[in-house]
């Protein structure tokens, strides 16, 4: 079923998750649902019921009914009747209480266990979602607010879910019992006007309900608001330390902290407070209908017994009405978490799968760039007639001054973005006729900033091939001058490094990319400012490696210096967005102004650092 967005209709929302999510629980459910009808039955019907005819008989007030006399009769001598029936009632109290107490645990149970499997297989959805999704939707997004929705709210929608599930059948069901008994003992004891003014305040409750729910949920919108606010300031705050204590910005981020967790706790104050001025004013609206239950029984010769029934059977109704109060604003609130959800799951994706997927198998690692014109913001070009062709193989250095469009060139050949106009082709195949397997298979990326787990070194190469053995996965590191700063510590390869790396310098860090890149082995490489963080050393010696890697491999390198530029067979200027330039140093060297500005800036500036 396709997902409906937010902006669909509630029906809608309620049968995409019936048809997704619930539908796989319905046996549970339906034990649920009986079980519930149990507990409300013994409680809106049978205690009333045990209030008006049995505590009457053990009273000695009534009877006993004739067939209950005819059956203990059998059993029990005349003398010993009295007895017998006061134990009997005695009895029936822990019974009832018993069944009704068991019927409800088991609904809670059942309950429970069914929204926590749909609540997991929710919050894996949009998990599995965000992973998909191509990178401009998250680049839309703070992050924080991603992080509070996969946690936050498929938490609040836990609780929110957990609340209605555990009223929604018992409640509806205590009322549905405790009106019938109210009908029957009101016309009986001639009280319809007790039974009209009941349900004209019953009906009174119902506009409080959804004034306070609208309230509700202005106020948890506030709140969910502010929560994301606040992850995201967190989550920017601690990856961002360095630079925090560098600009001595502790002050100034606190503040900001302050003003966020104040604003978030008032919406949830307001919220409280709302939610918690339903119950006494249904309290009292129903202590209302109490008291003139009272005054007509008193002056129309009602029974202490026949009132009490009544009075009782009055609280198993307005007790429901409380909680189906709570129920329906709680259902208002989990409508808006479900549609920040949906807001991920129904979100368009654009970079689709293609339906399909043209197979490349062992791929050559050709690339054609065709009059492609790219633009991140519409009107805003940021590739225009990038048209270009690089045989498998090649080594292809990306050269131009900041901002011209190198990064993006590349994001176009990953397909992290599509282009507008013309096409990226690997191998002959539009890639976005490609599946995103065969697509990530055929392309290792090293990237500027990489991503380092919380995990060991072994298992961070490892990421490069799942499936690659130990042996290989030492092969690549020492490809990758790994080997230096593992054997530097007792734990080599086995040494945990802390979440995004830590404990690993910046070139060490490369190297493990690198080290992925060899495990990958993928026929077209990227290399973004591969060896940017590494100091002469082991630039030289990465140098070394990445030639040999290079070596078969179509490879890209967005490089600043001329070491690594040194490497390619062809070199391609970017400027503005378009390629000015292309070809091998000596050529461009003589033709091409900018690309030899360029150069000789670096040669200057490595001359610089070999100086320092
Ligand atoms: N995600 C994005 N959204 C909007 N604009 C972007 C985005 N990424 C890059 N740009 C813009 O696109 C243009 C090209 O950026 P790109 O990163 O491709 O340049 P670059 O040549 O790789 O630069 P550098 O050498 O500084 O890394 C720049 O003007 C940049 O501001």
């Amino acid at each position: 079923m396709q997902t409906p967005s937010p902006d669909a209709s509630t029906r809608e929302k309620l049968r995409f998750l019936w048809v997704s999510y619930i539908r796989q629980q319905k046996r549970t459910l339906l034990w649920a649902i009986f079980f519930g009808g149990i507990a409300a039955a013994t409680a809106g019907f049978g205690i009333p019921y045990m209030m008006e005819h049995v505590f009457p008989v053990v009273f000695g007030k009534d009877p006993l009914p004739e067939g209950v006399e005819a059956f203990l009769r059998q059993y029990f001598a005349s003398e010993d009747l009295p007895d017998v029936t006061l134990w009997a009632a005695a009895a029936m109290l822990p019974l009832v209480m018993m069944v009704r107490g068991m019927a409800a645990f088991m609904n809670v149970f059942l309950l429970s266990k069914a929204g926590l499997r749909i609540l997991e297989n929710l919050r894996l959805a949009v998990f599995s979602r965000l992973q998909e999704l191509p990178l401009a939707y998250h680049e839309r997004f703070k992050q924080g607010e991603l992080i509070s929705r996969v946690i936050h709210n498929t938490q609040f929608l836990q609780s929110g879910m957990l609340t209605i599930m555990n009223d929604v059948v018992i409640q509806p069901l205590t009322l549905v019992a405790a009106m019938t008994y109210l009908v029957v003992a009101a016309l009986n004891s001639e009280q319809v006007p007790v039974l009209l003014v009941n349900m004209v305040v019953a009906t009174l409750c119902i506009p409080i309900i959804k004034k306070v729910g609208s309230a509700m949920l202005k106020k948890m919108r506030d709140m969910m608001s502010g929560l994301g606010d606040i992850t995201a300031t967190v989550q920017e705050n601690l990856s961002a330390q360095r630079d925090v204590r560098a600009f001595n910005m502790e002050a100034q981020q606190e503040e900001t902290f302050l003003g966020q967790i104040r604003r978030m706790m008032t919406a949830l104050f307001r919220m409280t407070v709302c939610s918690q001025a339903l119950t006494p004013v249904i309290e009292i609206l129903s202590a209302v209908a109490l008291a003139y239950a009272l005054y007509m029984g008193c002056s129309h010769g009602l029974t202490l017994e026949q009132f009490t029934a009544i009075a009782l059977a009055l609280y198993y109704c307005y007790d429901p009405i409380k909680r189906l109060g709570t129920v329906h604003n709680q259902y208002k609130l989990t409508l808006t978490l479900v549609d920040s959800l949906l807001g991920v799951l129904s979100a368009k994706d654009e970079t689709p799968e293609p339906e399909r997927p043209v197979p490349l198998k062992h791929p050559r690692g050709e690339v054609r760039f065709e009059h492609v014109n790219f633009a991140y913001v519409a009107d805003n070009p940021v590739l225009r007639d990038v048209d270009v062709h690089v045989p498998a193989g090649q080594i292809v250095a990306l050269v131009g001054p900041s901002g011209s469009g190198k990064t993006t060139f590349i994001n176009l050949l990953c397909r992290f973005y599509d282009v507008v106009d013309g096409s990226v082709k690997i191998d002959g195949v539009d890639v976005r006729d490609v599946s995103r397997k065969d697509r990530t298979e055929a392309v290792g990326l090293v990237s500027q900033h990489p991503v380092m787990f919380h995990t060991t070194i072994k298992e961070n190469i490892r990421m490069g091939r799942q499936d690659a053995t130990d042996e290989e996965v030492f092969r690549a590191g020492a490809l990758a001058s790994v080997n230096e700063f593992t054997e530097q510590h007792a734990d080599g390869y086995e040494r945990e490094i802390g979440e995004g790396g830590e404990g690993l310098s910046g070139g060490q860090r490369q190297r493990v990319s690198i080290a992925r890149a060899f495990l990958k082995n993928a026929p077209i490489l990227i290399l973004d400012e591969a060896t940017a963080s590494l100091d002469m050393t082991s630039e030289a010696r990465i140098q070394a490696s990445l030639n040999e890697l290079a070596k078969g491999h179509t490879t890209f390198v967005i490089a600043h210096r001329f070491s690594t530029i040194r490497m390619a067979h062809r070199i391609l200027v970017f400027e503005s967005g378009r390629i000015v330039a292309d070809g091998s140093h000596e050529e461009l060297y003589a033709s091409s102004t900018l690309y030899r500005d360029l150069y000789d800036k670096q040669i200057m500036h490595a001359g610089k650092e070999a100086a320092v």
